[in-house]
C-alpha cells in the first residue's frame, strides 16, 4: 500500500511541474491525482466478524481519504478484476447492439421501476449546462424485476453477470458504510441500518454500466462533453473504470485533477446525501469525464458504477445531532437531484 501511494505522489509531483493548470480545453490533460490508496484487506469480502481494533488502521485512513478529497482507491477488496472485466465484456456485447434492438429495454419513466433499463446518449446533463452527455448507460435497481433484462440471443449471460455483480458491489458497500461509521465513532450499524432494502423497489441503489462511444463520426456540440461534472447524490459510489483513464476529480484548489484507473482496485467516493448526513465532515466532490484527445477520438470508454442509496422512506438527520441541515427524505432528496440532470437547459451551450 506504502509503495502505491508513493508511486501516486511521484507522478503526481512529475507530471505538477509541467502541467499545472487547466488548459481550457474539453479533451482531459490533467495532472495527476493524490487519491490515497487504502488497503482493504482486514475487512475484504469473505472476512467475517473482525473486531474493530483489527480494523483500526483502515478506518482512520478512510476518514482521512472521505474528509479530504472525498474519494480513495480501496485494493484488495475481495472483488477481482475479472469480475470487473466480465460485467464489461457484457455490457459491450449490449451496447455494440443496433439501437432499434436496445429501445425495447429502454428505460421508462412511466413504469414502476422508473430508473431500470438503457439509457441513449445525450438524454442526460450531469452538468446542465452543457449539452447532453456523450454517453449511454444500463440501469439496474431492483433485483427482482424481470421487465427490463435483455434477454437477446446474442448475451444470454447478461441478466446473470449483471445480477451477481449487483450483489457484490452491495456486500463491499455495505462494508464501507460499516467502516464509514466506525471512523466517525458511530455504531458500527448506524448506516447500513438505513440500507437494508438495497436491490428492492423500496431503495434507489443502481448498478449502472456506462459506455462511452467513439467520437470520430459524431458531430460534437459546443461544450459537450463525456460526463458533465457534477457530484454524486446519495451515500457512497463504487467506480470501475476501464484503462482508458478519462475521469477528473476536482480537488480541493478547485482544479480537475486524472483519477486514472488502476486495475484491481475499486475507487469510492462519498455522495452528497452522506456530506449533509456527516454535517460536511465528509465531502462529495465534483467530477467529470471531458472528450478524449484528438487522436483518440476514435476509441470508446466504459465504467461500471454503484451507487449507493439509503432506503427510501428513510428521513436523514445529521448524525452529529447539530441540525446544521434539515432532516430530509432519501427518496424526496434523490428525486429531486436526479430531476436537475434530465430536465432541458434552455441554452445548451451555454459558457461553463
Ligand atoms: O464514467 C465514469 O468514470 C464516471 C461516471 C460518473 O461519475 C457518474 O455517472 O456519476
Ligand atoms: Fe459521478
Amino acid at each position: 500500500m506504502k509503495r502505491k501511494k508513493a508511486m501516486l505522489t511521484k507522478r503526481r509531483k512529475k507530471v505538477r511541474t509541467d502541467d499545472s493548470e487547466s488548459t481550457g480545453s474539453l479533451s482531459f490533460n490533467s495532472p495527476k491525482m493524490d487519491i490515497p490508496v487504502v488497503n482493504f484487506n482486514a475487512y475484504k469480502l469473505g472476512e467475517d466478524q473482525i473486531p474493530d481494533e483489527r480494523l483500526s488502521v483502515m478506518i482512520e485512513e478512510i476518514k482521512q481519504a472521505f474528509s479530504g478529497t472525498g474519494f480513495v482507491y480501496l485494493e484488495n477488496t475481495g472483488i477481482e478484476q475479472q469480475e470487473v472485466n466480465r460485467v464489461m465484456d457484457v455490457s459491450k456485447k449490449f451496447f455494440l447492439l443496433p439501437e432499434d434492438t436496445k429501445t425495447l429495454w429502454a428505460r421508462n419513466s412511466d413504469h414502476e421501476n422508473f430508473n431500470d433499463g438503457w439509457v441513449s446518449s445525450e438524454i442526460e446533463r450531469l452538468n446542465p449546462l452543457r449539452p447532453g452527455d456523450l454517453k449511454e448507460a444500463f440501469n439496474i435497481s431492483h433485483l427482482d424485476s424481470v421487465l427490463k433484462w435483455p434477454s437477446d440471443a446474442s448475451i444470454p449471460e447478461f441478466q446473470e453477470v449483471l445480477d451477481s455483480f449487483f450483489r457484490r458491489c452491495k456486500a463491499l458497500a455495505l462494508r464501507v458504510l460499516e467502516v464509514t461509521a466506525l471512523s466517525l465513532g458511530l455504531e458500527r450499524d448506524f448506516f447500513i441500518s438505513k440500507h437494508r432494502l438495497i436491490g428492492t423497489n423500496k431503495n434507489c441503489t443502481t448498478l449502472r454500466t456506462l459506455y462511452y462511444p467513439p467520437l470520430h463520426k459524431v458531430t460534437v456540440k459546443s461544450n459537450q462533453v463525456r460526463c458533465g461534472e457534477h457530484s454524486d447524490y446519495g451515500s457512497v459510489t463504487l467506480l470501475f473504470q476501464d484503462e482508458s483513464g478519462g475521469l477528473e476529480v476536482m480537488n480541493r484548489s478547485g482544479q480537475y485533477i486524472s483519477a486514472p484507473c488502476i486495475p484491481g482496485t475499486v475507487l469510492v467516493n462519498i455522495a452528497d446525501l452522506m456530506q449533509r448526513w456527516t454535517s460536511d465532515v465528509l465531502v462529495s466532490t465534483f467530477h467529470r469525464v471531458l472528450l478524449p484527445p484528438d487522436d483518440k477520438m476514435n476509441t470508446s470508454r466504459q465504467s461500471v458504477a454503484f451507487f449507493v442509496h439509503s432506503d427510501n422512506d428513510e428521513i436523514i438527520s445529521c448524525c452529529d445531532g447539530s441540525n446544521k441541515y434539515p432532516p430530509v427524505s432519501a427518496l424526496q432528496y434523490t428525486k429531486d437531484r436526479a430531476y436537475i440532470s434530465y430536465k432541458e437547459a434552455n441554452a445548451s451551450d451555454l459558457a461553463v
